[in-house]
């Protein structure tokens, strides 16, 4: 069944069978501003509420996501970088929670912010040719929010962990799958999602309850999920 659920100018809901894709619409850079964020969020829940049972993000041009919108936080920093990265980090709880597995197909560059929700999915495809995963932090002298740090360290091996961010490293598709930081390799964005789509129409076939499959993602990160909450219900990690 193929049926728009939404398409709010910045990102969209596809449904197809059992597995919904967001997708980040448009040649931008898909910067984390509190517009995205709230349109990202409603369609999490919208996938929450549904009976699909797989989610696919994926991006349109040459970006997954290049990270924070920093251009929105320059009138007010002290106030605004708290507040976006809060809702960067509710975001990725969302997901966290979400009741169903999540597939990240990425096809361009997932920087910073964008590394954080490319890590938060379940599983992750990648093109070989285009696209970096890299955190920015220490080229932007940024400190991280310690529950984005939670994050990036439950997901990848402590060397890979510490070259992301002390050294900047900016990782290629086919250095992301040798060091285990994405699970397959795909030629162009085409092949990615639909390897995407792939991957999550077998595992959809198998009888797991959705309820059971979303304790079972927070049994495996409870003092992560729980540095989230605090977090995200606070007023804001001051970075700056
Ligand atoms: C509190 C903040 C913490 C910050 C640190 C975060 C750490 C992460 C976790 C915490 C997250 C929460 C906090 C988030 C904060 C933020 O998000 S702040 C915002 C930060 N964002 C940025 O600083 C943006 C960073 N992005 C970039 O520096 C660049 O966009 C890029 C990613 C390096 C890509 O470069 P760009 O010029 O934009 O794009 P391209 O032209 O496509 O690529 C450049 C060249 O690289 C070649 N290339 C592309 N892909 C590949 C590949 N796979 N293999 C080989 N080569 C590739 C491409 O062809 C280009 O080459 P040339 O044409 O020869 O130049």
């Amino acid at each position: 069944m193929l049926g728009l659920f939404f398409s709010a100018g910045m990102c969209s809901l596809e449904r197809f069978g059992s597995i919904l894709v967001l997708r980040l619409t448009g040649e931008t850079e898909h910067r984390f501003s509190p517009a995205l964020c709230s349109q990202l969020r409603q369609h999490i829940a919208t996938a929450a509420a549904s009976d699909a049972r797989a989610l696919v993000t994926t991006n349109d041009g040459k970006y997954f996501s290049n990270g924070l919108d920093l251009e929105w936080t320059k009138p007010e920093p002290q106030t605004r970088v708290p507040y976006i990265l809060r809702e960067l980090e509710r975001l990725v709880l969302d997901l966290l929670k979400l009741n169903m597995p999540t597939y990240a197909a990425i096809c361009g560059h997932a920087a910073a912010g964008g590394l954080l929700f490319a890590m938060a999915h379940d599983h992750r495809i990648m093109r070989k040719d285009r696209g970096f995963l890299y955190s920015a932090a220490v080229d932007i002298n940024f400190v991280l929010p310690p529950g984005s740090s939670a994050l990036l360290r439950a997901k990848m091996a402590p060397k890979v962990f510490k070259d992301m961010i002390l050294q900047g490293v900016k990782y290629t598709g086919i250095m992301a799958n040798e060091v285990g930081l994405v699970d397959s390799l795909q030629e162009d964005s085409a092949a990615t999602l639909k390897e995407a789509l792939d991957q999550a129409s077998k595992f959809v076939e198998r009888p797991w309850e959705k309820a059971a499959y979303a304790g079972l993602r927070l049994s495996m990160y409870p003092e992560l999920i729980e540095r989230l909450e605090r977090e995200s219900s606070s007023g804001g990690f001051i970075t700056v």
